[in-house]
C-alpha cells in the first residue's frame, strides 16, 4: 500500500469515529434548542470524565452556561438530556405533571442486583408507587420521635468518644482525627440501630465486620454503573446482608421483640409472611431496609463534614450556635429531648445554609414515562425513556435567587428571610412526591450529633483545615482531596 492509500485509510477512520463519536450531538441544535458544548464521545462529560471538575463545580458550570434559558441541553455521552433552570418548569417537572416524570434511570436492574434494583430509589412506576406509600408512614413525626431515643444513645457514644481521645494520650491520633471517617461510623451506627435493628458503636469497635461490609458496599455501589451490567456486589457481601435481615426478623417474629425502629415498622406493614402485598418477595422487603441503611450512610456524615467544617471557619455562627444550645438544655434540665433539638431554631438555619452551599447530592434527575411537552418557547417534546437534569446546587448558588451566594449566612433562612426565598430554587432533598423520604429523619440525626458535640466542644480549624472546601475531582464523591481536617476543644 502506497503512502497515499495509507493516509487515505487513517483519514477514513478517523471521519468514521468521529461520525461515530458525533451522531448524536446536533439534536438540540437541529432542534434550536440552546445546549453545552460537547466532545466526541464523552458529550459535555468530559469535565467530569477527565477529573477537570469536581462534580458540584461541573453542574454549576452546567446551569451558568445556560444561562439566560429556561432551559438547555447537554449530553450524557451520547444521549442527549434536558437542563432544566427555570424554578416554573422545575414546579410543572416535579409537581404538577410528575405523573409523566415518574422515574428516575435505575443503576441497578432487579435481576442483577435484586438487593439494590428492588429499594424505593431504584424502583420504577407503579411498584415505586406501592413502596412509597407503603413506606412513607415510618417517616411521620411520631415516629421519628420514637427513633429519636435510639438515635441519641449514638450521640452519646460519639461524644463520649471524642472526650475520650482528647483525654487518653494512649490513643493514636488517627484515631482521634474529626474527619469524614468518624461522622461514618457515627451515621452507620445510628442506621444500623434505626434501619436495621442492630447496635453497634463503630468508634470504639473500628474494625466491626458490620461496618467494614458496609463500607465496602458503599465504595462498590460508588463505581457501579449501569453501563456495565455487571454484578458488582459480590455474592458475599449480598448474603451477608440478606441473613442479618432475615434473621433479625425471624428472632423478633419468634421471641415477639418490640423496638421503635423501621425494621419493625416493615415487619408491620410487610410481614415477611402474611406480605400485604402478595407477589413481594423476601428480597423486595430486605432490599428496603438495605436501602436505608445506604441513602443515610454517606449523605448524612458529608453534612456532618461540612456544617463541623462551616462553624471552625466561622466562629462566630458556632458560639451563638452553642448559646443557643446551652440555653435550651438548661431549660430542659439538660437534657436533650426530640421537643429540645427540634425547637432550636439557629440550628436548624445553620443547617439550611450548609446545605445550601453544599448539598450532598448537586443534581437530581427524573426520567420521562409519557410523552409530555415543556410548556415554554421554545417548546420540547420529550419521549418515555428521555432524562431531565435539575441542576440543584446551580440555583443554590445562583446570586438572582440567593444573594452573594458563595457567603456562608445562616440568617437566610431566619422566620424573617426564609419566606422570601423563592419556590422552588431551594432543594436540598430533592423535589416533589420522589423526593427524599429520609429528609426529616437525615436532619433529625445530624442535629442530635451537633447537639451532643457542641454542648461539650467546639470545633476548630487547624493546619490541614481545608478553607475554602475543595471537593475532589477524583470522581462523584463529595470528600476534599487531604481529609477534612478540624480540631476539637473541651468546653470549659
Ligand atoms: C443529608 C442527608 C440526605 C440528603 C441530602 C438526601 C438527599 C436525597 C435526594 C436529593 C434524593 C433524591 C430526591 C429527588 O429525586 O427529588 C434522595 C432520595 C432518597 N433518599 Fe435521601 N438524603 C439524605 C438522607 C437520607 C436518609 C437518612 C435516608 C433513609 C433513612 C434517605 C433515603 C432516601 C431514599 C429511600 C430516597 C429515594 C426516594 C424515592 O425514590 O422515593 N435519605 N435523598
Amino acid at each position: 500500500m502506497s503512502d497515499l492509500e495509507d493516509f487515505d485509510h487513517v483519514f477514513d477512520v478517523v471521519v468514521y469515529a468521529y461520525f461515530l463519536g458525533t451522531w448524536t450531538h446536533d439534536h438540540f441544535s437541529k432542534r434550536n434548542i440552546p445546549s453545552l458544548k460537547s466532545v466526541p464521545f464523552f458529550g459535555s462529560m468530559a469535565p467530569i470524565i477527565f477529573r477537570q471538575k469536581s462534580y458540584p463545580d461541573f453542574i454549576l458550570d452546567m446551569y451558568n452556561g445556560l444561562k439566560g434559558h429556561k432551559y438547555g441541553g447537554m449530553y450524557g455521552f451520547m444521549s442527549p438530556i434536558i437542563v432544566l433552570r427555570d424554578p416554573e418548569l422545575i414546579k410543572m417537572v416535579t409537581v404538577k405533571d410528575f405523573e409523566n416524570f415518574l422515574d428516575r434511570r435505575s443503576l441497578f436492574t432487579e435481576d442483577i442486583e435484586p438487593l439494590f434494583g428492588r429499594g424505593l430509589f431504584s424502583l420504577q412506576g407503579q411498584k415505586w408507587k406501592h413502596m412509597r406509600s407503603t413506606l412513607s408512614p415510618a417517616f411521620t413525626s411520631s415516629k421519628m420521635k420514637n427513633m429519636f431515643v435510639l438515635v441519641s444513645e449514638c450521640g452519646v457514644q460519639l461524644s463520649d468518644f471524642l472526650h475520650q481521645c482528647l483525654n487518653d494520650n494512649t490513643m493514636k491520633i488517627q484515631d482521634c482525627k474529626i474527619e469524614k471517617d468518624l461522622f461514618t461510623r457515627y451515621a452507620n451506627d445510628v442506621i444500623a440501630t434505626t434501619a436495621l435493628g442492630i447496635g453497634c458503636d463503630s468508634l470504639k469497635n473500628p474494625q466491626n465486620e458490620f461496618y467494614i461490609t458496609g463500607k465496602k458496599m458503599t465504595s462498590f455501589l460508588q463505581i457501579s454503573k449501569k453501563i456495565l451490567n455487571i454484578k458488582l456486589i459480590s455474592d458475599k457481601m449480598s448474603s451477608f446482608f440478606r441473613s442479618l435481615i432475615l434473621d433479625t426478623m425471624n428472632i423478633r417474629e419468634s421471641k415477639d421483640i418490640v423496638r421503635p425502629d423501621m425494621i419493625h415498622f416493615i415487619m408491620e406493614h410487610c410481614n415477611i409472611n402474611r406480605c400485604l402485598q402478595p407477589e413481594w418477595e423476601d428480597d423486595d422487603i430486605i432490599a428496603q431496609a438495605l436501602q436505608f441503611y445506604f441513602a443515610g450512610f454517606e449523605t448524612v456524615s458529608t453534612l456532618l463534614c461540612f456544617v463541623s467544617n462551616q462553624l471552625a471557619v466561622y466562629p462566630d455562627v458556632q458560639t451563638r450556635l452553642q448559646q443557643e444550645i446551652d440555653q435550651t438544655l438548661q431549660e430542659n434540665e439538660g437534657k436533650i429531648t426530640y421537643e429540645a433539638v427540634n425547637s432550636m431554631k439557629y440550628l436548624d438555619m445553620v443547617l439550611s445554609e450548609t446545605l445550601r452551599m453544599h448539598s450532598p447530592a448537586a443534581a437530581i434527575e427524573r426520567k420521562c414515562v409519557k410523552t409530555y411537552t415543556l410548556p415554554t418557547e421554545p417548546a420540547y417534546t420529550l419521549h418515555p425513556g428521555d432524562v431531565i437534569c435539575i441542576p440543584v446546587h446551580g440555583l443554590h448558588r445562583d446570586p438572582e435567587y440567593f444573594q452573594d451566594p458563595d457567603k456562608f449566612y445562616p440568617e437566610r433562612f431566619s422566620d424573617e428571610n426564609k419566606n422570601k426565598i423563592k419556590s422552588f430554587t431551594y432543594f436540598p432533598f430533592g423535589s416533589g412526591p420522589r423526593n427524599c423520604i429520609g429528609n426529616r429523619f437525615a436532619l433529625m440525626e445530624t442535629k442530635i450529633a451537633l447537639v451532643h458535640i457542641l454542648s461539650r466542644f467546639s470545633f476548630l480549624v487547624v493546619s490541614r483545615t481545608p478553607i475554602p472546601i475543595q471537593i475532589t475531582k477524583k470522581g462523584a464523591n463529595m470528600t476534599v482531596d487531604g481529609g477534612f481536617w478540624l480540631g476539637l476543644e473541651e468546653r470549659s
